[in-house]
């Protein structure tokens, strides 16, 4: 359909709706003729630095959870391993859509450091991630805002309604959450690593209008 096949990356906090509107942005896409890959960042039992993330979010990892970078490395290193699969898919797609990638890392340890998005720990994300490991860089990122108060309450409602989904120590954070929302508005700002689209995601989201935006 497209000569270049496209990442699209979903950002947001903890509850945002991101997974939901990844699968309706799926569907959207589809019925407009076009393939879609899809994945998110972590990757849970399937690579094993996710799966030490896992222990560091429910207090299983000592100091290392307690630690902004060492956590930061483990979900860079995921993403690093999950490289060749991810080329793959945008070879084979037109469009890639994914839940989470780098600016998860920059929002989150940032807000967790109490530092500015133009700080210390931002420019070593970029470093580590887009520099060394040399992992794609999205075309498009879609920042999904909802009112910290929304979001949490469709964590404990996930939470209740489905399988393994406990809150972790991120999401039971309502000040991390807040700040997290505060960094990903100044990341989109300034056009981090791609150009932003944000979305009200209190609000019906028009989702033809965003099949529009990914496929201009
Ligand atoms: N627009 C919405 N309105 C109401 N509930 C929603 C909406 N989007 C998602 N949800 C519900 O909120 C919970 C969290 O949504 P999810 O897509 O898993 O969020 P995220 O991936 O951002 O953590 C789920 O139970 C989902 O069904
Ligand atoms: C992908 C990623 C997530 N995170 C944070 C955001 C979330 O609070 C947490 C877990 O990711 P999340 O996608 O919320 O997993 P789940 O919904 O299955 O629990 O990790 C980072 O700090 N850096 C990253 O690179």
């Amino acid at each position: 359909m497209t000569a270049v096949s496209r990442l699209i990356v979903i950002e947001g906090i903890d509850g945002a709706g991101k997974r939901t509107l990844a699968d309706r942005l799926r569907t959207g896409l589809a019925a407009r003729g076009a393939s879609v890959g899809m994945g998110a960042f972590p990757r849970y039992d399937q690579d094993v630095h996710a799966d030490l993330v896992r222990d560091g979010l429910h207090g299983k990892l000592g100091p290392l959870g307690d630690s902004v970078y060492g956590m930061a490395v483990l979900y860079a290193l995921d993403r690093r391993a999950g490289a060749v699969e991810l080329r793959a898919a945008l070879r084979a797609n037109d469009v890639v859509l994914i839940d989470r990638y780098i600016a998860s890392n920059a929002a989150y340890g940032s807000a967790r450091l109490h530092e500015p998005v133009d700080g210390e720990f931002v420019t070593w994300v970029h470093d580590l991630e887009v520099d060394r490991f040399g992992l794609p860089r999205p075309d498009l990122q879609v920042l999904l805002s909802v009112p910290t108060e929304t979001a949490a309450a469709r964590a404990v409602h996930r939470e209740n309604t489905e399988a393994d989904r406990q809150r972790d120590l991120f999401e039971s954070d309502g000040g991390l959450q807040d700040r997290c929302a505060a960094r990903y508005a100044e990341l989109a700002a300034a056009s981090w690593l791609s150009p932003w689209v944000s979305l009200d995601g209190a609000l019906p989201v028009d989702v033809d209008g965003l099949v529009d935006v990914v496929l201009s």
